[in-house]
């Protein structure tokens, strides 16, 4: 089996890479017969509107909405996060359509503008983390979305406290004291719920495959079949801090 990557726009060349360097094959989705061909699905960092229009173009919703309620594991990455969820506010007029599943409320572009795109470390989760890794990882956040608020199954596996974050006290479009994700100091930026990962950032902009190799444990026939694969992330290479690709720009 091979893990499928929603390639309708957005960073799926630098996944189906990250896929490729732990010697899993990752093939493009484009349309809605595709996904019978793959046992889990990546959907990429990218912009979720545009996203959106063209799987609505496409007609890919309802074959993505089947794909999630089936079981099959799906990471959203960024816009791949928001397009998993079932609530979003920060919306362009009229909404965009959301594939849904994920138990959240998510806020797109919570850090703000493009500019204010950061690099942080932040701790790597204990399932994510790796025998003889580093206890942390590079999160990279491209205009990314955070999660306001996670329901009963929802399993948390990083947050990030808004204090670390040098451009959020002039950043006007960001939350201050009243609002009640501010009070906690922190926004939610990596969850798991089932067969769902989503992540704010993009592990797939830097050489740490621990987040890789880890949605590929979600994969049944992955972990059973090809067990030294998922392994191979283990070797010192896989935690380099940062890639040398060049980042996009995102929406
Ligand atoms: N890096 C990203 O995927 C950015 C997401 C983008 N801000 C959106 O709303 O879709």
């Amino acid at each position: 089996m091979v893990v499928g990557v929603l390639a309708l726009q957005g960073s799926f060349n630098e996944h189906i890479a990250v896929l490729k360097r732990l010697g899993v094959k990752g093939v493009e989705v484009r349309k809605p017969e595709q996904l019978l061909n793959v046992s889990s699905l990546i959907i990429p960092g990218g912009e979720s509107t545009t996203m959106a229009k063209l799987a609505e173009l496409h007609n890919l919703f309802p074959a993505l909405r089947e794909f999630v309620q089936m079981g099959k594991p799906v990471w959203g990455t960024c816009a791949g996060l928001i397009f998993l969820a079932n609530r979003a506010t920060g919306q362009k007029t009229g909404g965009q359509k959301l594939i849904g599943g994920l138990d959240c409320t998510v806020h797109r572009n919570f850090f703000g503008s493009q500019i204010q795109s950061f690099e942080t470390e932040l701790p790597i989760p204990p399932v994510v983390a790796e025998e003889g890794g580093p206890p942390s990882f590079r999160a990279v956040f491209i205009r990314a979305p955070a999660i306001l608020d996670v329901g009963p199954d929802v399993e948390v596996l990083a947050d990030i406290p808004l204090s670390a974050i040098e451009t959020i006290n002039s950043n006007p479009a960001i939350p201050k004291e009243e609002d009640s994700t501010e009070s906690g100091k922190k926004v939610i930026v990596a969850v798991k719920q089932g067969n769902l990962l989503a992540t704010a950032f993009h592990p797939e902009l830097t050489a740490d495959t621990r987040w890789h190799s880890y949605f590929l444990k979600m994969v049944p026939e992955i972990e059973e079949g090809t067990s030294d694969i998922v392994s191979t992330s283990t070797s010192n290479q896989s935690f380099g801090a940062r890639s040398t690709i060049d980042f996009p720009i995102y929406q």
